[in-house]
C-alpha cells in the first residue's frame, strides 16, 4: 500500500469537517514552539486564517490500514517495548513520546541495543547517557518516527532488538542508602597543621545519594595505623562503603594505595583513565566497596568519583572495563 493511498491531501480551505492527520506545530522563534492544532482535530471555518499562517495551504486526512501504524501509535509501541517499571511516559506530543524517571536513581541504558533500533530506517530512539544520576520526573528517552505513517514491520522490529535480553532496554536503579566509613589521611591533617577540607566535600556527595558517613577518621601517613581503620571499619563498624582521601600519588609519604592492598583488598584498578580523578583505586574487601580518593575530589566539582560512586550507590559492581571505558571523553580537566 502506497503512501498516498493512505494520506490525502486536501486543500485547508476544501478542509472544513475533515480531521487532521497529526499534530501542527508552530513556531515563533524565541516566544513559542508548539502545537498549534492536534490530531483529529476537526477543521472549522475560523481554524483556515492560522492553518494558512503557518504555512499549511494543504492538510493531510488520513486513512489507516492493517500492517501502517500512525507516528503516534508506532511511538506508543517503541516507548512500551524500552520501558521498565520505574518510568513513566508522556502522552504523544507532534508524533513523539517521552520517558521519564518516576524515581531518583540511576539511568541504565543499553548502548547496543539503541544502536540496533536507531540503525533502522526512520526510528528515533534518542537518550541521556547511560549511568546518569536522575531525579523524577528527568526525561530518559524521547522516541518517535520520522515518516507520518510506518510499516509495522519496522517497528515490530524495535520490538524484537528490546526482547533480545530479559534486561529492560532502560531502568532506573533506586540509590539504596548505604553507611559509608571515611579516613582521611595526610599527616598535616592529622597533627593539625592544616584543616581538613576533604570530609565535608565527600559527605555532601554521598548525600546527594541517600548515603551517609557514619564516622570520619584521621590517619597519619603510616600504613600500620591506616590498615587498623580499615579492618575497623570492615568488621566493627560494618561499613558499607569505605572511602581513603589523601596520599594517593607518588611522592614516599604516600601510602594509602600500598595500605588499601596490604589490607587485603582485590584491586579493580588503581588508576582511571580520567581527568580529573586519575589517581583514584577502585576496589573490594571481603565483598565491601573500597575507594582511594586522590586531592582532585577535594577541589575538582567532577572526577571519576562522581561517575562511580552512584553506580555504587545504585548496588552495581564496577568491573575492571567500566574502569576501562571512562577514558574515551574523560579528559574534563587538569
Ligand atoms: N609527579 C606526579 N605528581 C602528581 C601526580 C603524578 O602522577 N605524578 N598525580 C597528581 C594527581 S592526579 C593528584 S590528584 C595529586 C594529589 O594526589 P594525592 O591524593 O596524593 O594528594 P596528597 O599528596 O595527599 O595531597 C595533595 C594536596 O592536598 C592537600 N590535602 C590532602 N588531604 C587534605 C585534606 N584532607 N584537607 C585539606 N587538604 C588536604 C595536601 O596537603 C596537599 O597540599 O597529585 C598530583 N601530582
Ligand atoms: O587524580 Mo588527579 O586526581 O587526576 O587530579
Amino acid at each position: 500500500m502506497k503512501r498516498e493511498d493512505l494520506l490525502q491531501e486536501v486543500a485547508v480551505e476544501q478542509a472544513v469537517g475533515l480531521m487532521l492527520a497529526h499534530d501542527l506545530t508552530q513556531i515563533l522563534p524565541g516566544r513559542f514552539k508548539g502545537r498549534l492544532f492536534r490530531k483529529g482535530h476537526v477543521i472549522r471555518e475560523e481554524d483556515i486564517p492560522a492553518l494558512l499562517s503557518i504555512g499549511k495551504e494543504h492538510i493531510y486526512t488520513m486513512r489507516l490500514v492493517d500492517g501502517i501504524l500512525h507516528e503516534d501509535e508506532a511511538a506508543r509501541r517503541m516507548a512500551e517495548a524500552v520501558r521498565s517499571p520505574q518510568v513513566e511516559l508522556t502522552e504523544p506530543h507532534e508524533g513523539k513520546i517521552t520517558l521519564k524517571s518516576a524515581i531518583h536513581g540511576l539511568a541504565v541504558i543499553d548502548k547496543a541495543r539503541i544502536d540496533a533500533m536507531n540503525a533502522l530506517d526512520g526510528i528515533v530512539m534518542s537518550t541521556i547517557r547511560s549511568h546518569t544520576p536522575v531525579k523524577p520526573g528527568q526525561p530518559l528517552i524521547g522516541t518517535r518516527v520520522v515518516p507520518l505513517i510506518i510499516e509495522e514491520e519496522r517497528v515490530a522490529e524495535v520490538e524484537r532488538i528490546a526482547a533480545s535480553s530479559e534486561e529492560p532496554v532502560l531502568q532506573v536503579k533506586p540509590f539504596r542508602p548505604l553507611r559509608a566509613g571515611l579516613i582521611t589521611t595526610g599527616s598535616e591533617v592529622f597533627k593539625g597543621r592544616i584543616q581538613d577540607k576533604f570530609g565535608p566535600v565527600v559527605r555532601e556527595k554521598l548525600e546527594a545519594f541517600g548515603s551517609e558517613i557514619i564516622e570520619q577518621r584521621f590517619a597519619p601517613d603510616d600504613s600500620s595505623v591506616i590498615i587498623r581503620e580499615i579492618q575497623r571499619f570492615l568488621h566493627e563498624d560494618k561499613a558499607e562503603l569505605i572511602l581513603l582521601t589523601g596520599g594517593m600519588s607518588v611522592d614516599p609519604d604516600d601510602r594509602t594505595p600500598g595500605a588499601i592492598k596490604a589490607a587485603g583488598t582485590d584491586i579493580v584498578s588503581y588508576g582511571t583513565p580520567m581527568l580529573p580523578g586519575s589517581m583514584l583505586l577502585m576496589g573490594y574487601i571481603e565483598g565491601v566497596p573500597i575507594m582511594g580518593l586522590p586531592g582532585c575530589v577535594m577541589h575538582d566539582p567532577f572526577t571519576s568519583f562522581d561517575v562511580l560512586l552512584p553506580r555504587i550507590c545504585a548496588g552495581e559492581i564496577i568491573e575492571r572495563q567500566d574502569i576501562t571505558e571512562l577514558g574515551y571523553g574523560g579528559l574534563l580537566g587538569c
